[in-house]
């Protein structure tokens, strides 16, 4: 396995590579920075859509359905019906524990069960902000609404789970991943969701736009109405960041507010942890449960409603 080690500043300069064995690795081999890798596992830049890897038919077959299911009127439906929140009840870490199964066909970067991506990227996080630890919370727990895929809320297909966010009501920037299948969303049509405003109005505040539904509007409900003490720009990582056409892109700005624009700096901190923490090494999930789960009990009941 390939892992880069830095043996010069945190800014990830001058870095070299070196051949370890499963044994040796670490997530991050340093003096304590995280340092991002220039590649992912299959040997490709990070979110490349166009890289002929073996994932990149599946990844595009993804997209092309979630845009054109997502829709003004999917999204009421959805946060209406899974806002009730009236599924199960189960703890944090029980949630993490039914990630185990489950393999996001929408990312590129990644093929390895989706417990392993939560612990990576807290763990990551834990490195660089000792000291922040609604932050290495905010890691382990960000994906966990693709529990959505479970059989017990009613199996719901990938596209409504996972994948990028982006507004639905105004027109789809043109820096969504694979936009040209935008064309065939019944939205796409309609005067009144078409223009660069759509439904919404100028400063407006991402709390009152409708995103795609998906594992990042849901889990941010579930915190919010089991009453978590997180921060609110924990809730606002949890919420947007899968929103790349704006934390990357910077579009839709016009319907950011003052809150939003304070919370983002947080989740651009958050989304190189979340994004180049991608990688086959492995955490040893027993090494880091207690911290995690003192963690859980700091911030959240000890059951949940999903
Ligand atoms: O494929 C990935 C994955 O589903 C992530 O969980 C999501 O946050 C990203 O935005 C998406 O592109
Ligand atoms: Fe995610
Ligand atoms: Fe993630």
């Amino acid at each position: 396995m390939t892992i880069l080690i830095d043996h010069s500043d945190h800014n990830g300069n001058d870095n070299v590579e070196k051949n370890v064995t499963e044994e040796e690795t670490e997530l991050v081999l340093d003096d304590g920075g995280f340092v991002a890798p220039h590649t992912n596992s299959f040997g490709h830049t990070f979110r490349d859509y166009d890289a002929q890897s073996e994932r990149r038919r599946s990844v595009e077959e993804f997209y092309k359905t979630n845009h054109i299911g997502q829709t003004v009127d999917f999204v009421r439906r959805m946060r209406e019906e899974y806002g009730k929140l009236n599924r199960t009840e189960m703890s944090i870490w029980e949630c993490c524990e039914l990630l185990n199964e489950f393999i996001d066909e929408s990312d590129p970067d990644l093929d390895e069960p989706q417990i392993e991506h939560l612990l990576q990227t807290a763990e990551a996080i834990r490195k660089d902000y000792p000291d922040e630890d609604w932050l290495h919370l905010t890691g382990l727990i960000h994906d966990l609404g693709k529990v959505l895929l479970h059989s017990s809320f009613g199996e719901l297909p990938q596209w409504a789970v996972v994948g990028d966010t982006y507004p639905v009501g105004c027109a789809f920037d043109e820096s969504i991943v694979h936009h040209k299948y935008f064309k065939e969303n019944p939205d796409f049509n309609s005067p009144s969701y078409n223009t660069k405003y759509g439904i919404y109005n100028e400063g407006c505040g991402l709390d009152n736009v409708f995103m795609s539904w998906g594992h990042d509007d849901y889990m941010y409900l579930v915190a919010k109405k089991n009453k978590t003490t997180l921060p609110s720009a924990g809730l606002f990582i949890i919420r947007y960041h899968s929103f790349y056409a704006l934390h990357k892109s910077e579009a839709y700005k016009h319907l950011m507010n003052d809150e939003d624009r304070e919370n983002m700096k947080w989740l651009k901190v958050f989304n190189k942890f979340d994004l180049y923490s991608k990688s086959k090494v492995r955490i040893k999930v027993e090494e880091v449960k207690p911290y995690y789960l003192s963690l859980i009990n700091k911030y959240f009941p000890a059951k949940l409603k999903w």
